[in-house]
C-alpha cells in the first residue's frame, strides 16, 4: 500500500470531489460514517458513556458526524467542541446545524481550561480534534486538555491521526499528543505511524478506504510503501516443477567466532529454509564439529584460523556472500574482509560485525558491490551515518548513503525500512517476540537465500523482511512472545511462505 502525504491526501480529497461530483460535506459524510460503522460494530449498543472531542476544522466536522450516527443509534453521547478559535471550517459548521437538529444535548464549547469535562476509565474517549491539518504543536489549554485524556487512561479512539501528530514530520519534543489505543485512518496510513518516536501514539490501526479517486492514488508518487502480504504475494516467485538445487542458489555464509559460532548456524539454517539450493558455511576452525553436527544439510569451509576468520577463500565462487555475524573485529578478520571486498564482485549481504567493520574503515564502503544489502540495526547504523536529530533526519542520512554507494540498507526496529536510494518500504509484520538473540542473523539468512534465488536485491531485502516478520507472527502465535527463540523464526519461514497464499504446497507449484 502506497503512503500518502498529508498534502497528496488533500490534493486527492479535491480530485475525488471533483470527479465524483459530489461535495467535501458529503466526501466528511462518506468517511466518518465507516468510522462510526467500526465504533458501532465494536460497542454493539453497549451504554458506556461516549465523549466526543471536536476541533473546529474538518477532522472536528467528522466526530460531528460521528456523534450524529451514535446518538441516532441511541448511545450515550457528549460532544465536545474545542474551541480553539472561532475560525471553523463550512463542513464542521454544516454539521453542527445537523447535530443540533437532532438533539437537545447541545455539544459543549470549551474555551479554556475551565470547561474541561470530568474522564473516567471506563469512559469511550472519540478524539476528532486535530487531523491532518495540523500546521504547529498544540499549545496552551489545549494541549493540557490533551494531557488531561492522555492521563484519564480512558479508551481513546483517533479519527484519522492522533491529535499533535503531522503526518510527515517530527513532532519535536515535549509536545502534546493524544495516546491513542486505536486509530482509524482515512485512505492511506501516514507515515509517523511507523516511525520508533511515534509509533506508540498510535495504538492498534485500521485504514478506511474512503474511496479517494483510484487513478490519482495510483500515480501519486510517494516514494513510501507499506508492504504487507499483497505486496508479498506480488514479490514471491514460485519454485517450478522441472527444477533442481542448482536452479535455487549456492549461498556462502561467512562468519562467527569463538563463543559465536551459533550466529552462523542461525543464518544458515534460515536460508536453507528459505529455499537456497546449496548452502556452504565459512568458520574459523573452533567451529567445526558445531557446525556439522548443528547442520548436517549445509557444506563447511573452515578458516586457517582457529577462533577468527583470517582470510576469504577466493577459490570458491558461490551466487551470493553473507558475511558479518558473530565474526568479530579483530585485524585478523579485518584481513579477511578486505580479502573477500576485493574479490567477490556480485552483490553481498553485510550485517554486524561486518557493517561495524565498515564504520571504521570507511575507505572500504566504495569496494562493496553495487546492489549490497547491509542490514544495520540502529547501533550498527549509527557507526556508518553518524547520530541523526529525530527519525526524519535518520531516513533523510540513510537515503544519502544508499544512493552514494548504490546500496540497500535496512533500518531495523518494530517496522524495520528497507531504503533504496529514495524509495522507502516499510515492513508491518513482526512482533515484540522478535526483540530476541539471533533474529537479525536469521533475517541476513532469508535474504541471502532469497538473493541467491535471484530476486532482485532490493526485493530479496523487502520480500525477506515481509517473510521474517510474519515467520515470527507464526511463531509467537503457536508459542507465545516471551518463548520465541530466534531459531523458531527461521524454523517458519516455509509456512510464513504458504501463509501468504494459504494453499498447499502442491498448488503453489503449478501457479
Ligand atoms: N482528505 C481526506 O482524506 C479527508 C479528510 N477529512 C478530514 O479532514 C481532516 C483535515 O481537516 P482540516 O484540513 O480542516 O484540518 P484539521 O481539522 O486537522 O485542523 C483544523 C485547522 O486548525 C488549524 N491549526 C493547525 N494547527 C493548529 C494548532 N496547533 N493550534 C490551533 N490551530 C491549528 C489549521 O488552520 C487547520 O486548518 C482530516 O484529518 C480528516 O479527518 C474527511 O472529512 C474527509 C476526507
Ligand atoms: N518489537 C519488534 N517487532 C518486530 N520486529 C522486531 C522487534 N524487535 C526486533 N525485531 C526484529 O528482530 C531483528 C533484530 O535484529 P538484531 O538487533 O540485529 O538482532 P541480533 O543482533 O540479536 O541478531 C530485526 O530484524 C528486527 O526488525
Ligand atoms: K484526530
Amino acid at each position: 500500500m502506497k503512503i500518502l502525504s498529508a498534502e497528496q491526501l488533500s490534493e486527492a480529497d479535491k480530485v475525488t470531489i471533483n470527479k465524483q461530483n459530489i461535495t467535501s460535506e458529503e466526501l466528511m459524510e462518506r468517511a466518518a460514517t465507516l468510522v462510526f460503522n467500526e465504533i458501532n460494530n465494536r460497542l454493539q449498543g453497549a451504554p458506556i458513556p461516549i465523549k466526543i472531542f471536536c476541533g473546529i476544522g474538518n477532522n472536528g466536522g467528522d466526530g460531528l458526524v460521528v456523534a450524529r450516527h451514535l446518538i441516532q443509534h441511541g448511545y450515550h453521547v457528549t460532544v465536545y467542541v474545542v474551541n480553539y478559535t472561532d475560525k471553523r471550517s463550512d463542513d464542521f459548521l454544516a454539521n453542527y446545524e445537523k447535530l443540533k437538529n437532532i438533539t437537545n444535548d447541545w455539544p459543549k464549547l470549551i474555551k479554556d481550561k475551565g470547561g474541561f469535562p470530568e474522564i473516567n476509565i471506563g469512559d469511550f474517549v472519540i478524539d476528532a480534534i486535530f487531523g491532518i491539518g495540523l500546521n504547529r504543536p498544540i499549545e496552551g489549554w489545549v494541549a493540557d486538555l490533551v494531557k488531561m485524556i492522555n492521563e484519564s487512561q480512558a479508551f481513546t479512539l483517533s479519527v484519522d491521526m492522533p491529535s499533535g501528530l503531522f503526518a510527515d514530520k517530527t513532532p519535536g519534543r515535549n509536545t502534546a499528543i493524544i495516546e491513542a489505543n486505536y486509530t482509524l485512518s482515512f485512505q492511506s496510513p501516514k507515515l509517523v505511524f511507523f516511525l520508533p518516536e511515534t509509533m506508540d501514539y498510535v495504538g492498534d490501526l485500521q485504514v478506511l478506504d474512503i474511496g479517494l479517486d483510484r487513478e490519482f492514488i495510483g500515480k501519486a508518487e510517494s516514494g513510501i510503501y507499506l508492504i504487507e502480504k499483497q505486496e508479498a504475494i506480488s514479490m514471491y516467485k514460485p519454485r517450478t516443477n522441472n527444477s533442481h538445487k542448482g536452479d535455487y542458489g549456492n549461498v556462502l555464509i561467512a562468519g562467527g567466532s569463538y563463543g559465536k559460532i551459533g550466529s552462523v548456524l542461525l543464518t544458515a539454517t534460515a536460508a536453507l529454509r528459505t529455499g537456497s539450493g546449496l548452502c556452504t558455511i565459512n568458520i574459523p576452525k573452533c567451529g567445526y564439529d558445531i557446525v556439522q553436527t548443528g547442520l548436517p544439510e549445509a557444506m563447511v569451509i573452515t578458516d586457517n584460523e582457529n577462533e577468527a576468520l583470517s582470510s576469504f577463500p577466493g577459490n570458491f565462487n558461490p551466487d551470493v556472500v553473507c558475511f558479518g555475524m558473530g565474526a568479530g573485529t579483530s585485524s585478523k578478520t579485518m584481513e579477511f574482509f578486505n580479502d573477500f571486498l576485493n574479490t567477490f564482485k556480485k552483490p553481498v549481504l553485510i550485517d554486524a560485525d561486518g557493517i561495524n567493520l565498515l564504520s571504521k574503515n570507511k575507505e572500504l564502503l566504495r569496494l562493496i558491490p553495487e546492489n549490497s544489502v547491509l542490514t544495520p540495526h540502529p547501533g550498527e547504523l549509527k557507526g556508518l551515518i553518524g547520530e541523526w536529530k529525530d527519525d526524519f533526519h535518520k531516513i533523510k542520512l540513510v537515503k544519502d548513503f544508499s544512493k552514494k554507494y548504490k546500496v540497500i540498507v535496512l533500518i531495523k526496529g518494530a517496522h524495520t525500512f528497507t531504503v533504496e536510494g529514495d524509495n522507502l518500504y516499510i515492513n508491518n509484520s513482526g512482533n515484540p517476540g522478535m526483540a530476541t538473540a539471533g533474529s537479525g542473523d536469521v533475517l541476513s539468512g532469508i535474504i541471502t537465500s532469497l538473493m541467491g534465488q535471484n530476486y532482485e536485491s532490493v526485493n530479496a531485502a523487502v520480500l525477506g523482511v515481509y517473510l521474517h516478520g510474519l515467520s515470527g507472527d507464526i511463531a509467537a502465535s503457536e508459542i507465545g512472545y516471551e518463548s520465541v527463540l530466534a531459531g523458531d523464526i527461521a524454523k517458519n519461514t516455509g509456512k510464513a511462505i504458504r501463509s501468504l497464499f494459504n494453499r498447499e504446497v502442491k498448488e503453489l507449484r503449478n501457479n
